[in-house]
């Protein structure tokens, strides 16, 4: 075998020349060491580049259902898991809300054994105004309180229970600060004339905007740790000690039960249940466990945001992961938060471009299977859908200009390269794939648009203002 001493420039280090003397050998493993750390230093710099980059990189969640069916517990699941640290600060904020999910049920079988609504209103100046049950369903209450009521032990229950509803107050209260600009947060079902007031479950409880509450109750432990004097809050928790076995025995009390039985009120099964566990979580000294947050019940208002920066030392979560942010938009599904109608945009100048993000595709063909995938969700099912064909006026400048439309979409064969026929043809595109993913069910509205036109979007405006009215009276019934 031959072995060439010759330097080449395709390994390294290189090889030594033959005649190399002591001198030249120590000099040549000096730089070659300087060379591999300078190498070694921007291997590392290009590492740390990549994982920055990775990490800034945020992955967005969408998270849909209906009311109730879990989808604040699914991302509470997710933050248990991946932002451990970050739950765990949260614990004394949502110690506020199991706080109100018992109270609440408490004053709700108060209200039924005394068979009195609760309309407790504040002042404007107060943040909290509370409408637990409304006068509308008075007239259909129940005469069960002709039978408990007149219970004394009932009675006397009833009576050592009511600074509870002070503590309802000043926890809607506390949990509505830091939504100033509204004011109710409590609010009964929607409900028919024909159904009792109560109809089995109490009103429920409501924070808008995400963390900020959070934020706001979690402020407050460092505050009480530098001395600050007790507040409301402290008042409320030393009340719910102080009623702690009261509650209890209004749960265990055999015609309370009985009672509820008969009236069709299934509290177990209902969200925010916390009563089995009365004694301990009204102590003065209780601490959430990560159960009692799984289970605490706080209805999502619009549409939250919530980041959630993943933490390191979290199994399945590697070093490179860890500080990537994965935002969570947290919908809410109540009847009354659905979505009425979706306004979809298509920038149908877009047919001789392709997309910033993958430059093999196509934009208006992307644009296609976007609408597709839109037009085939179940959960839009009976929303008013309105097609927006925008940027008309650069679809009409370019076709002008000389481009040409057939040459980036094959199928317009014979068609005259023209706004108005080219548009035609989108549009009827638009509609055949809207017309094949459950399309019967519900309106389509199509108009051509240029966003950028005021008086032409004064007109389109009013028509789609029109549609969505038109579209709502209809599903209520009222056309
Ligand atoms: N038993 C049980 N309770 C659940 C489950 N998932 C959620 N819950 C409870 O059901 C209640 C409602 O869950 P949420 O996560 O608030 O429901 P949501 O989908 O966010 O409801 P909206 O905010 O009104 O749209 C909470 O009290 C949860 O603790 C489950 O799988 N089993
Ligand atoms: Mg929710």
């Amino acid at each position: 075998m031959i072995v060439s001493h010759s330097p080449t420039f395709n390994t390294w280090p290189p090889c030594p020349p033959a005649n190399e003397s002591e001198l030249d050998r120590a000099l040549r493993f000096e730089e070659e060491q300087e060379a591999k750390q300078i190498s070694d230093a921007i291997d590392v710099a290009l590492e740390l580049e990549k994982q920055e980059k990775r990490k800034r990189r945020e992955t967005k969640i969408l998270l849909l259902g209906q009311a109730e069916s879990g989808k604040s517990t699914i991302l509470k699941q997710f933050q248990l898991y991946y932002t451990p640290k970050a739950f765990q600060a949260e614990a004394e904020a949502w110690k506020a809300v199991i706080h109100l999910n018992l109270v609440r049920s408490v004053n709700f079988i108060l209200d039924i054994v005394s068979g009195s609504t609760s309309d407790i209103t504040h002042g404007k100046d107060s943040a909290a105004t509370y409408v637990s049950t409304s006068a509308a369903y008075r007239s259909s209450q129940s005469n069960w309180s002709t039978v408990t009521g007149g219970s004394e032990v009932i009675r006397s229950m009833r009576m050592r229970l009511s600074p509870l509803r002070q503590v309802e107050v000043i926890l809607v209260k506390k949990l509505s600060a830091a939504d100033s600009h509204r004011a109710p947060s409590l609010h009964a079902p929607i409900l028919d004339e024909a159904t009792p007031w109560y109809y089995g479950r109490a009103s429920e409880v409501t924070v808008r905007g995400g963390s900020a509450w959070k934020a706001l109750l979690k402020r407050r432990r460092i505050t009480r740790g530098h001395g600050t004097m007790q507040d409301d809050l402290d008042k409320a928790r030393q009340i719910l000690d102080a009623c702690k076995d009261d509650i209890a025995a209004l749960w265990l009390d055999e015609q309370v039960q009985a009672g509820l039985r008969r009236e069709g009120v299934y509290l177990q099964d209902q969200s925010g249940f916390f009563l089995d566990d009365a004694v301990r979580i009204a102590s003065i000294d209780y601490e959430p466990t990560i159960q009692d947050i799984l289970k605490a019940r706080l209805q999502t208002i619009g549409v939250e945001e919530h980041a959630l920066i993943m933490e390191s030392g979290v199994d399945n979560i590697s070093s490179l992961e860890s500080g990537q942010t994965w935002l969570f938009y947290d919908v809410g599904g109540s009847k009354g938060q659905r979505v009425n109608a979706m306004i979809f945009l298509s920038s149908i100048a877009a047919f001789n471009q392709v997309l910033l993000e993958d430059r093999t595709v196509n934009r208006l063909l992307d644009s296609f299977t976007l609408w597709k995938s839109i037009c085939s969700s179940r959960l839009l099912l009976h929303v008013t859908f309105i097609l927006l064909m925008n940027k008309c006026d650069l679809l009409d400048a370019k076709l002008k200009s000389g481009e040409q439309f057939v040459r980036y979409v094959k199928s317009y064969k014979n068609g005259s390269n023209d706004l108005e026929h080219v548009a035609e043809y989108l549009k009827n595109k638009f509609t055949a794939i809207h017309r094949s993913q459950h399309g019967r069910k519900r309106h389509l509205h199509v108009h051509m648009t240029t966003a950028i036109d005021i008086k032409v979007m004064k007109q389109v405006l009013v028509r789609i203002r029109e549609a969505i009215l038109v579209d709502n009276l209809e599903a209520t019934d009222l056309l």
